[in-house]
């Protein structure tokens, strides 16, 4: 350990403790917390089964940034290093055209075997994998339409591919002893003014009543389903809105996403978790940030996630709440995306963590507003960043941004060589 960062930690702990906040025992738990780190961010959403298919449905990805990984060995080997530069243990969040195979297979005919070599490696990092259908960037769904479309046979085709999802969800989850969570997000939508906003949403709702119809051990496999707002080209109409997936999710006993980016630019995810978690069993989160519009920003340490944070350990909601990251940035080394990310991510957790949250709890219920504001200002400045480091130090990974140099020599060394780079 290093004396300087044992010393700063000391002094921390001491200004904590005279608040009744037990440091020691808040970095057991954030030990225990897990972060779905989403395997997109490592090839710009481009995947493994159709390597000359745009990126549709919405999203896009903007950047140069040489070093893209271009096959599974490729991003696992980025995904090892950045998961070396972040504290814990975390799980891996895969997209069904990320499958490892030499066989010519379609979305709705994959299988478990398909992913064989993901779950190989995932045991021997000792993490967990979560899952996605991947409903976009397919020719089945140029249109801009999936499980809503009014065509039955290419409905059909999704649902069966969202059934297969299901299955190999169920498969990492039982092959590597951590439940795997399958969460569906769809593009459909248009772009314009729709006159009938009902017939996609009652599509959607009974191709969702198929998928799920098949009962799956709730300890492998959690369903969720993420809403958005408006996407690229479905400005207008989103058929998987908020209100549809809040009414299907606790209708129907599943995990409701709620993706960072999916609402107007205004409104922020965090206020939303109270409500959420007195209706459902569960959430899932996609931590992202947008800026002006879904743009799937890297997450940085600003006001939303750190109102995430506090509202998940204020309720105590981290036991009942799957934290998943969602951003795609091209335009900068794509691992130290992920390590800023996900280490902003723990970060705010632990932020929130060593608040005073019982004295603030107490001085709100005695209408004590003056306290309650005093606190809360003064803690923004108390030295959670030694905290911070520590327990970096403590985890065996870089402290502070000396994480950087490593990524830097995995550039040269690695990155850089690819073939195209
Ligand atoms: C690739 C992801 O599944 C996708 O980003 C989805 O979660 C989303 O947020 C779409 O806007
Ligand atoms: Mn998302």
């Amino acid at each position: 350990m290093r004396q300087d960062v044992a010393r700063n930690y000391e002094e921390a702990k001491k200004l904590y403790e005279q608040h009744g906040i037990q440091v020691d025992e808040i970095l057991t738990e954030l030990e225990r917390i897990k972060i779905s780190i989403h395997c997109w961010q490592g090839d710009d959403v481009r995947g493994f089964l159709f390597r000359d298919q745009e990126l549709s449905g919405g999203i896009s990805v903007t950047g140069e940034y040489p070093g893209a990984a271009g096959t599974p060995e490729q991003l696992r080997a980025d995904l090892e290093k950045a998961m070396s530069l972040i504290p814990g243990s975390h799980k891996v969040n895969l997209h069904a055209i990320y499958a490892d195979t030499e066989e010519s297979v379609d979305l709705d005919q994959l299988e478990p075997k398909h992913f064989q070599s993901w779950v190989d490696w995932a045991k021997v990092q000792g993490i967990g994998l979560d899952f996605n259908p991947t409903c976009f960037s397919h020719d089945k769904s140029r249109d801009g339409f999936t499980l809503s479309h009014a065509d039955p046979a290419i409905r059909q085709f999704w649902i069966d591919h969202c059934k297969a999802s299901r299955r190999i969800g169920a498969y990492f989850g039982e092959q590597l002893g951590q439940t795997c969570v399958t969460n569906i997000w769809i593009p459909d939508g248009y772009k314009d003014i729709p006159v009938d906003r009902l017939a996609p949403r009652q599509r959607l709702k009974a191709s969702l009543d198929e998928i799920f119809a098949e009962e799956i051990n709730p300890d492998w496999n959690l369903d969720a389903v993420e809403s958005k707002l408006f996407g690229l080209g479905s400005e207008a109409y989103v058929v998987g809105s908020h209100e549809f997936y809040m009414g299907y999710g606790i209708q129907n006993n599943k995990l409701i996403c709620l993706d960072a980016g999916h609402f107007h630019p205004t409104e922020g995810i965090a206020g939303k978790l109270s409500s959420l978690a007195l209706f459902t069993e569960g959430l899932l989160l996609h931590v992202s940030r947008p800026m002006r519009w879904d743009s799937d920003h890297v997450v940085i340490m600003d006001d939303e996630l750190i109102e995430i944070g506090r509202e998940l350990v204020r309720n105590d909601l981290l036991g009942v709440t799957h934290i998943g990251l969602d951003f795609f940035d091209a335009s900068i080394n794509r691992i130290a995306a992920w390590v800023i990310g996900t280490r902003n991510t723990i970060k705010a957790l632990l932020r929130a963590k060593l608040e005073p949250t019982e004295t603030l709890k107490q001085a709100e219920l005695e209408g004590d507003y003056t306290t309650r504001l005093a606190f809360m200002e003064e803690f923004k400045s108390y030295p959670f960043g030694a905290v911070w480091d520590y327990y970096c130090e403590r985890m065996g990974v870089p402290v502070r941004e000396e994480w950087l140099s490593e990524v830097k020599r995995y550039e040269q060394d690695v990155l850089l060589k690819r073939f195209g780079s």
